[in-house]
Parts: structure tokens; C-alpha cells; sequence
């Protein structure tokens, strides 16, 4: 993509479909007279008195003790500079988001207009009530220091300058890492740090804190080095000042084994890591542009251990590994202030985690085949899930131990699983979708690639390595269209409407004729279809040309699924095909079938939707908990309806021991694990969580799920085809940009099943 395509990219991404990043949802009911009189007046009254009679009431009854204030004025926003405080307000949100997504902390985000020290304490102080803990961003040096210093003495809760100590935490478990493994001892190495601001002067105090000697330190600023004999120096710059008679970076950087940038892009040459010492750490971490860029840089030298603020390299030294984590212990056990100690805890469990065995889901998620203790990782990934259960204990231990805690954890091990439940399910599960998907990629053709959405996913998966999209429709819309996207690829792009590739043509025709010549179809005609989309996209999976099919966005779901069905047709010993949503509900994805095709399904047909939608919860890495839905309990009707249910369950309970299937039951019992062992303690559910729902006809279905993708906006993946005898996966009518990535990914995992099974098969 290139440097426009991705400028666009970033301002759609921020200005669509709701402008900025964040929103506030209430957490409390709202719908009647009733829940307003307690939210608000009258009932609202009393936390108030509570509160006023004593004052840590407020961590009770309001939502104080998970809020964190985001506060900028803008003064040194990214590497971008004094932009003003509405300018830094995306990084701000982005802080937020990242906040919520990595540790479950809402923040507000604060944009102050003032570059006046005092102003802005005063501001701070008095907005400070509001919150339990200030997080500082983006306040340039020297006022920073004074800001956070002041700011840490008049306040008792958690006050953190993130780009001082959030960088100095992270960066100092990734130098630790880096040190051994080029063999090198904190106490020896030459460090060159190149910016002498916030995060720069932070973060070398905390190297000297790990051993780092101030004589092998040269700092620079952006007149150069900054040597005792400079004039005018501030205190925190004098505190760094050489003896050595330099001044410049070129000469700050012979033999030194470790370059820190903290400063502006683009400011070390080749030449300068060329005259550095043997494996040389550097770490360029100015944002978004580094110091040097990571290819230059390991192009330039075989033996460097390198590492920038970016998420797109190996890597990434940035303080979204710190804050979320170290804000989420402190404020657990409400400690008053992030200390030296909680800083150093954070420091040992960030290098430590680094060394331990990587999980799959994290390689799958940045699509690495092993990612192990090395130069190319030495600092653990932002997407691990292993963070929120090792960093914040590890904090919240250090601030009970330092005497800085007022509400001590007592049990730990329920601390931890509190943590993980904090994680929400719904992206790490289309993160190990698309990281699935990315580990073998298929060719996928998409029938409608002519179509601005369409076309627009099949950029997406080809340049994130999902698959190997092959282009379908009209060749000059999809041509022009590729220009508008910036979509440069070396991809086939086929028209079938045209005359080319005739050959290719009266071959899928051919074949075709033989599948359907006695079902009335002549050569003729089968010649005549394969000008449509649809037919020509199908031979193209059923004579091996592709392996997954993508379709169905222009057109009604059943208009499709009969073509489909007619040239594909079902796998081997299935009788009917059905489809599943996956719901990312709050509870975690939940399996919804049949959404899209059977409208009365039998009582057999049930039980073989059960089976196959249990089969593709597996394929999601989830263990399938089916709950067979109706509007009775075991017996409490017996009209027919429920009767069906019935059947299917004692049909499964004998066919297939091993499922963990139960019903009929109606869906508050499936999904309330307290009420269903309460009432129903018999059931093979009871002591589960049920994960699957198999709805007794299409209506109940496909109103079930497109009720909670409108009124919850839940969000969905599918409607997965289940039962065709290759990859075919049909969109619904619109489907979003996202949906269509989805599915494509479900399109190209569906395919590499079917080829692990044939290889077992073809096993002697
Ligand atoms: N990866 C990460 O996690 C983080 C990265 N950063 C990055 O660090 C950089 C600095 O941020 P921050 O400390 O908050 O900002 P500050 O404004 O506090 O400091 C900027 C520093 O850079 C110095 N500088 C400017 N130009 C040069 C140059 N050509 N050579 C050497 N030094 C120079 C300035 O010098 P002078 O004092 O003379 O003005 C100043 O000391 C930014 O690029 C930011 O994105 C920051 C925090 C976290
Ligand atoms: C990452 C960060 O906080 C910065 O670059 O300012
Ligand atoms: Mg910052």
C-alpha cells in the first residue's frame, strides 16, 4: 500500500462511520421511570450522602476507582512536536482504546489549553476527584518533570507521566533482554541516548537504577552532545552531561554498544551503526518515524538487535506495553502512587515473560511460525494474553509490599482469573482467525470483485498473507477500481463475460455438462452459464483452479445457495447443508444454527445441524457445549414442536455419548448456568457453559441473530456454510468490508481442513 493509500486509511479509520475512537455506554439498567429515579433523582441522593459522610465511598458507588484521566496539552505529541492540545486528541483516544482493550480501564481522555505549568497542576488537581489514577501524555520536558512531580506530591491517587515511565519500563525490560543476549553486562556498555526530553531522561535513570554506569553514558539533545562545559543546561540535563570532549552524535557513536532514541526521525545514518561496537542494540524508538528506519538498519549490519516504537516490525519497544498493565495493578489494589518498586516489578515480569514459551495463539496472531527468546524478540507482544495475568499482580505485589496499597489482594489466584476474564473474546478470536488463516493461505476467488466492498476485503487478505485472492467480474471496473484502491498486485483477475480464455471456458462448461446432462442441461447451455459469475466461480473450486469460493454479496442468500448447491453440491454423506453465526457476545462467541437455509428442519435434520455446527466450533479452537433451544423444558410441553427438540437430543444422547448436548430447553436455562443446575441439576449442561444454540426452525434462527447484530450490535461472523462438499462460502446481501475479510478467513481455514483430512486420508 502506499504512502497515500495508508494517509486515507487513517483518516477514514478516524472519521467513520461515528467520528474518534471512543464513547461512554452507561453500566446500569435505564429502561423504566424506575431505574431513572435511582440512576438519577431522587434515588441518586443517597450514594451522594454515603459518600459525603466518608469520602472512599466513592470507589463504592461510582465508577471512579476504573476510570484513568488521559491528560495532554499537546506539547509533545508522538515525535510530531507542539501541535496544540485538540491536535493531540486522536492520540489521546488511542490511549483510551488501548487502555480498555489491554487492561478493561475506561479513560476519559483531557485536552488542556495551557502551556503554563501551574495552570495545568491547578487544572489537573481539580478535575482529579473524578478519577483513580492520572495517566500524563505527550507534556514536553522540562515542564513535564515539574508537571508529574508536583502533580505525584498533592495527589494520593496513581500519577504516571506515561512517556517517562511507561517508556523507561518497557524499553528497560527490553534492554535487559537484548544485553543477554549479545553476551554484554549493564554495568560495561557504552549507551549513546539521543534526546535529552521526558522519555529520554526517564528512561536512562531507570537504566542507571539496573546498573548502567553514568561515565559510559553520552546524551544529546538537539544542539548536540551535552557536555558539563555547556551552558545554560537544565537540572535534569546537567544530571547526564559528558566529560568527553564530543559533540556530535557521529562522534558519540564509535564503539558504543547501545543507541537509545528518544528524539526525531530519521537522524542516524548507516555510517553511524557501522562504527558502533559489536552487536549493537539499538533501539529506535522515536514515533511514528524512527531514528533510523528498522529495514536500513538491518540491512546495515548482520549482528544488530534492533527494535523501534512501531507494531509493524519485530520488536516493538512502546509503552503500550506499560501503562495498561501498570495502571491496572495499581489501581486494584488502589495504591496512591506508582512507586519505584511497582516500576522495577513491572520491569522483572516484562523481561521475565519474554523468555517463557510463547503461546500458539500469539504466534497466530502476528503470523509467526515460533517466536522464541531472541534478537527478533525480545520483549513480549502487546496481543499476548499472558500480560494482564503476569504484569498487574506483579505491580499490585510491589505497591502492598512498598506500603503504597489501601485495598490488599488476598487471594491471588482469583486475582488472576479476574484479570483474564477482563479480556474480551470477540477480537482475539478474529485475531486467530486471520492468524490461522495466514499460516497456509488459499486461493480464494471472489464471484463479485467489480464491487468497491468486495474488492476492497480482497486487498485486505491478500496484503495481510490471508489468502490469494483471484478477481472475478467485469475487468475494467475491477481494473479501475484497483487504481482508486491503490491495490498493486500481481493477482489473476478473470472476466468471465468476455471472450478470453476459451480454452478455460468450454473446459468448466464440459465439465459441468457431465455433472448435469441428465438433469436437462446441454453443452449448449453449460457453455452459455459459464459466462456467469456464479457458475464459472464454482467450476473454478470443483476443478481445482481455486479453493474456496466467496459470493453472495449483490444477491439474495437463497438465489445463490440453489447454484451453489446444484454445481457444488453436499460433502459425502451429509444430507443437508445448514449455516452457523458466530456471535461475539459478551459471554464469549456463541455458536447460532441454522440461521440461512432449513426452514423446518426434522428432528434428525436438527441433530445433524448439531453435529456439523459442532464441528465448526472446534475449527474456532472452542470446546462445542450444545444447548438444543425451545420454548419448553424437558417435557413441559408436548406439542409436537418441542416433541421434535425432544427427539433430536435422545437421537444424539445415543448416536454421539461424547457431545455435550442437552434440551429441549428454552434459552434463560441454556444460557443461566445457575438457574439450569438449580432446576434442571440432571442435565448434561449442568456445570457448563453453554457456547451453542440450535434453534428448532429458521424463523427463531435468523430472528434471533439479526436481532442481536441490530439491537446489540453484536458482532457476527457469518452465516459459515456447513456441509458442501468444497469451500463455498456465501455473504449475506451488503455484508460490510470486515464480514467479507471474516469470512474469507473462515473460506481459507474451511480449505486447509479439507486438505489435513485428505492427507490423513491418503496415510498408510
Ligand atoms: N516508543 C515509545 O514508547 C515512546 C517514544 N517516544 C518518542 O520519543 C520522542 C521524544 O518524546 P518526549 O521525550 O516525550 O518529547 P520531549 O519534547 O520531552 O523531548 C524531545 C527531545 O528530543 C530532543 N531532540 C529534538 N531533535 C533532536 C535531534 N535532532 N537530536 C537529538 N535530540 C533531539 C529535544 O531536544 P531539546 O531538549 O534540545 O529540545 C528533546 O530533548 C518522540 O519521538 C516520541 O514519539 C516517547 C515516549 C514513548
Ligand atoms: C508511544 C508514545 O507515547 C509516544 O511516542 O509519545
Ligand atoms: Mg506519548
Amino acid at each position: 500500500m502506499s504512502k497515500q493509500s495508508k494517509r486515507i486509511e487513517a483518516l477514514v479509520y478516524h472519521a467513520k462511520p461515528t467520528p474518534g475512537k471512543i464513547k461512554v455506554v452507561p453500566t446500569k439498567k435505564y429502561a423504566s421511570q424506575r431505574d431513572l429515579s435511582l440512576a438519577y433523582s431522587p434515588g441518586v441522593a443517597e450514594p451522594c450522602l454515603e459518600i459525603e459522610k466518608e469520602v472512599n465511598n466513592v470507589y463504592k458507588y461510582t465508577a471512579k476507582g476504573n476510570l484513568v484521566a488521559v491528560i495532554s496539552n499537546g506539547t509533545a505529541v508522538l515525535g510530531l512536536g507542539n501541535i496544540g492540545p485538540e491536535a493531540s486528541k486522536p492520540v489521546m483516544e488511542g490511549k483510551g482504546l488501548l487502555f480498555k482493550i489491554f487492561a478493561d480501564i475506561d479513560v476519559f481522555d483531557i485536552e488542556v489549553d495551557t502551556e503554563d505549568v501551574d495552570a495545568f497542576i491547578e487544572t489537573v488537581k481539580n478535575i482529579a476527584p473524578t478519577f483513580g489514577g492520572i495517566n500524563l501524555e505527550d507534556i514536553k520536558a522540562p515542564e513535564a518533570f515539574e508537571i508529574e512531580r508536583r502533580l505525584k506530591e498533592e495527589l494520593d491517587i496513581p500519577v504516571m507521566h506515561d512517556d517517562q515511565h511507561g517508556t523507561a519500563i518497557i524499553s528497560a525490560a527490553a534492554l535487559l533482554n537484548a544485553l543477554e543476549i549479545a553476551e554484554k553486562n549493564i554495568e560495561d556498555v557504552k549507551i549513546v541516548v539521543s534526546g535529552a526530553g521526558a522519555a529520554a531522561i526517564s528512561c536512562t535513570r531507570l537504566y542507571q537504577s539496573c546498573g548502567a554506569k553514568a561515565e559510559h553514558i553520552v546524551m544529546l539533545d538537539s544542539k548536540g552532545v551535552i557536555r558539563k562545559d555547556r551552558e545554560n543546561l537544565t537540572p535534569q540535563k546537567t544530571e547526564f552531561a559528558t566529560d568527553r570532549k564530543i559533540d556530535t552524535l557521529d562522534e558519540a557513536m564509535k564503539e558504543a554498544d547501545v543507541f537509545i532514541g528518544l528524539s526525531m526521525a530519521d537522524i542516524v545514518t548507516p555510517e553511524m551503526l557501522k562504527s558502533m561496537a559489536k552487536d549493537p542494540i539499538v533501539f529506535a524508538m522515536a514515533n511514528p518515524n524512527p531514528e533510523i528506519s528498522y529495514q536500513l538498519a538491518v540491512d546495515t549490519r548482520d549482528d544488530i538487535i534492533m527494535a523501534t516504537g512501531r507494531s509493524d516490525h519485530p520488536n516493538q519497544v512502546n509503552n503500550v506495553l506499560g501503562f495498561p498493565f501498570i495502571f491496572r495493578g495499581a489501581l486494584d489494589v488502589r495504591a496512591t502512587k506508582i512507586n519505584e518498586a511497582m516500576k522495577m516489578a513491572a520491569v522483572k515480569a516484562l523481561s521475565q515473560l519474554a523468555k517463557e514459551p510463547v503461546p500458539e495463539q500469539v504466534n497466530l496472531a502476528y503470523n509467526e511460525t515460533r517466536l522464541t527468546f531472541g534478537r527478533d524478540y525480545i520483549i513480549p507482544k502487546p496481543f499476548d494474553p499472558r500480560l494482564i495475568a503476569e504484569v498487574p499482580p506483579a505491580v499490585a505485589k510491589a505497591a502492598m509490599e512498598s506500603g503504597v496499597a489501601k485495598e490488599p489482594i488476598e487471594d491471588w489466584d482469583r486475582y488472576k482469573n479476574s484479570l483474564l476474564e477482563r479480556l474480551g473474546s470477540d477480537n482475539k478470536l478474529v485475531r486467530q482467525l486471520l492468524g490461522r488463516a495466514r499460516t497456509n493461505p488459499k486461493r480464494v476467488v471472489f464471484a463479485e470483485a467489480d464491487q468497491l466492498d468486495v474488492l476492497k476485503a480482497a486487498q485486505i487478505v491478500y496484503e495481510e498473507g490471508v489468502a490469494e485472492p483471484i478477481l472475478l467480474g467485469r475487468r475494467d471496473a475491477i481494473i479501475s477500481l484497483m487504481e482508486e484502491l491503490e491495490f498493486d498486485a500481481d493477482v489473476q483477475i478473470i472476466d468471465p463475460k468476455s471472450d478470453e480464455e476459451t480454452e478455460r471456458k468450454n473446459r468448466y462448461a464440459q465439465a459441468y455438462w457431465e455433472k448435469r446432462k441428465r438433469q436437462g442441461v446441454t453443452i449448449y447451455s453449460a457453455e452459455k452459464k459459464m459466462r456467469e459469475r456464479n457458475f464459472y466461480a464454482a467450476m473454478m473450486v470443483n476443478v481445482g483452479d481455486a479453493d474456496a469460493l466467496i459470493t453472495g454479496y449483490s444477491r439474495s442468500y437463497p438465489s445463490v445457495v440453489k447454484p451453489m448447491l446444484e454445481l457444488i453440491g453436499m460433502a459425502e454423506g451429509v444430507a443437508r447443508v445448514a449455516t452457523t453465526n458466530v456471535m461475539m457476545t459478551q459471554r464469549g462467541p456463541m455458536f447460532l444454527s441454522d440461521t440461512s437455509i432449513n426452514i423446518n428442519p426434522s428432528a434428525k435434520d436438527l441433530a445433524r445441524i448439531a453435529r456439523m455446527t459442532s464441528r465448526v466450533a472446534k475449527m474456532f479452537g472452542t470446546d462445542p457445549v450444545t444447548a438444543m433451544i425451545s420454548y419448553s423444558n424437558f417435557g413441559s410441553s408436548e406439542n409436537p414442536r418441542a416433541e421434535k427438540v425432544k427427539e433430536a437430543v435422545a437421537f444424539l444422547h445415543k448416536a454421539y455419548p461424547e457431545m455435550v448436548v442437552d434440551g429441549e430447553l428454552q434459552t434463560d436455562f441454556a444460557l443461566n448456568s445457575k438457574m439450569l443446575q438449580d432446576i434442571f441439576p440432571f442435565s448434561k449442561l449442568a456445570g457448563h457453559k453453554v457456547n451453542t444454540l440450535i434453534f428448532p426452525n429458521l424463523d427463531a434462527a435468523n430472528i434471533t441473530y439479526k436481532l442481536l447484530k441490530e439491537l446489540n450490535k453484536t458482532e457476527s461472523i457469518g452465516p459459515i456454510m456447513m456441509g458442501m462438499a468444497k469451500p463455498v462460502h456465501i455473504l449475506q446481501l451488503g455484508a460490510s468490508v470486515d464480514e467479507i475479510v471474516n469470512m474469507t478467513a473462515i473460506a481459507v481455514i474451511d480449505a486447509q481442513e479439507r486438505e489435513k483430512r485428505q492427507q490423513r486420508e491418503l496415510l498408510p
